[in-house]
């Protein structure tokens, strides 16, 4: 009912500048961009401004569904297989809160990719995470790049210009609307003694909490499709194909001269590429897409009849941000807002209010662990909260977490993150059918470090929601 009303609305809807998908895809490209998430519609749309060359933009998933901008639905899409890829690990020790079924890994299948379904927070790695990438890639070098792309509404009110540009396509602001919590949870981070700051993307103050900037324009979500395939879409050099579900890239003689993909109709197509193939089907899907194109293990190739072109570690380097959550159950707050009809028509009428944000997960924070070394200005933990959404929960409350609905009061959480983990996982193929996912062997915990940071992390926590300002609200840990 809600997508109904949302329909009506030009600025959401967008009937007039859809990204269209070709019928059918040529013979030959110059370039062919496999993926259109969140790298690959920033790839594709920029190479389409060299109108000499010809482009192709892959994807596997269909458009962007209306549903998805406003942002207190974030959480709306995850495991819905039309949107999300709805991948599990394979179930382990760990992320027990999720029965025997795996941890939940949710990634966008559609135009736009996971930039439709994530937080939108708008974040940078820290100079020093890009030290062990190469010279090619520090930070100083991609910073002109990370300018190009923002166009940041705040700059001389909640950040410096030092870092940040408001000429590019992506636009990048706070949420109009806080939920009042927030700003109680603002009061207990404070007499905690961990320090609020205004910008996290300024190397020179990497530890703190503060209320991040997001991707959002007008109370709705920005994509990246949004924001760099959507003004190029009448292009003629630059063709979308969605519902194309790409799992060979063919290579002759060390060099990648096409694709090949399922179309819509489960046919499979072959398209060739004159210049090159980029592949930006994610973390996930791009060493899945190698491994059927004969690049990855060779034991591993072999072992469901693939021939190798190259025997290489793909899929052996995989990382994860581990963390900890802590659930807790507000008794006093007076934020008990619903989705009602109110919520709805403020957000309609103004794309303001509870619907033109992530209630309290706007709140983020970077502190260091005691395996930090903070001469390098690189913290190793992050902090998030969950509550006060205002989406179609149980029963409309905001706040009501996905699992079994409190009736002593308000659900939220709090994760902390090591963002730096030292354990290793892989992917493996499962199936020598490409359209069976791979098995992701997250390997969580297996370098004993990462457990002394996610411990740093619950202290830390815990000394935020100890604090007399918390303990206002707060009844203790939920068992
Ligand atoms: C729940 C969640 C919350 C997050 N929150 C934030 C946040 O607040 N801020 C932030 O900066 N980052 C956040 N992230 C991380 C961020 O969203 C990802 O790092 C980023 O989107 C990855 O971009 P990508 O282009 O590599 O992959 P994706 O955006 O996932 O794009 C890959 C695309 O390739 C397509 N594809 C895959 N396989 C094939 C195939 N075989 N054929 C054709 N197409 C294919 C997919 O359908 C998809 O569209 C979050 C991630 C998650 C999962």
């Amino acid at each position: 009912m809600l997508e109904a009303y949302l329909k009506g609305r030009c600025d959401i809807a967008t009937p007039c500048s859809r990204v269209d998908s070709v019928k059918e895809t040529d013979e030959v490209y110059d370039f062919i961009v496999v993926g259109a998430g969140t790298a690959g519609s920033i790839v594709a749309g920029r190479l389409s401004e060299m109108k000499n060359y010809k482009v192709l933009l892959l994807e596997a998933g269909g458009p962007e569904p209306i549903g998805s901008r406003p942002p207190s639905f974030y959480r709306n899409f995850w495991s819905n297989k039309d949107i999300d890829w709805s991948f599990r690990t394979v179930p382990g020790k760990y992320c027990l809160d999720q029965g025997d079924k795996g941890c939940m890994w949710p990634r966008g299948k559609v135009l736009g990719g996971t930039s439709v379904l994530n937080g939108m927070m708008y974040h940078r790695g820290h100079a020093a995470d890009y030290v062990t990438w190469g010279k090619d890639w520090s930070w100083e070098k991609n910073l002109p790049y990370f300018l190009k792309t923002e166009g940041n509404r705040e700059i001389g009110t909640v950040v410096k210009d030092d870092y940040h540009s408001d000429s590019g396509p992506l636009p990048v602001q706070r949420f109009r609307y806080q939920p009042p919590f927030l700003h109680d949870l603002l009061r207990a981070i404070e007499e905690a003694g961990i320090p609020i700051v205004d910008d996290l993307v300024d190397p020179t103050t990497p530890e703190g909490f503060t209320i991040t900037q997001m991707f959002t324009e007008n109370g709705q979500r920005y994509t990246t499709a949004r924001a760099f395939l959507k003004p190029r879409r009448e292009r003629p050099n630059l063709h979308v194909k969605l519902h194309a579900h790409v799992f060979k890239v063919l290579i002759e003689n060390n060099v990648a001269r096409g694709v090949q993909y399922y179309d819509e109709k489960g046919q499979v197509q072959t398209v060739f590429a004159a210049k090159e193939v980029i592949l930006s089907a994610g973390a996930l899907n791009s060493p899945h897409i190698l491994f059927h194109s004969g690049i990855g293990p060779r034991r591993m190739l072999e072992k469901h009849g693939i021939s190798v072109v190259a025997d290489l570690p793909v899929g052996q380097n995989l990382r994860n941000h581990v963390g900890i959550t802590l659930y807790l159950t507000l008794t006093k707050t007076g934020n008990r807002e619903v989705l009602d009809w109110s919520v709805l028509t403020e957000y309609l009428l103004k794309r303001d209010g509870p619907m033109s944000s992530t209630g309290i997960t706007q709140l983020s924070g970077q502190l260091y662990s005691s395996l930090a070394n903070k001469s390098l200005n690189q913290p190793d933990l992050q902090f998030f909260f969950n509550g006060f959404y205002a989406e179609c929960s149980q029963t409309g409350r905001i706040g009501e977490p996905v699992g079994n609905c409190s009736v002593k009061g308000i659900n939220m959480s709090v994760n902390a993150v090591a963002l730096l983990p030292r354990s290793v996982g892989y992917i493996m193929l499962n199936s020598s059918d490409p359209l069976v996912p791979p098995l992701f062997y997250p390997e969580y915990f297996s370098h004993p470090d990462d457990m002394v940071m996610v411990k740093d992390g619950a202290n830390h926590a815990h000394s935020i929601i100890k604090s007399d300002v918390s303990i206002e609200f707060i009844v203790p840990l939920n068992e």
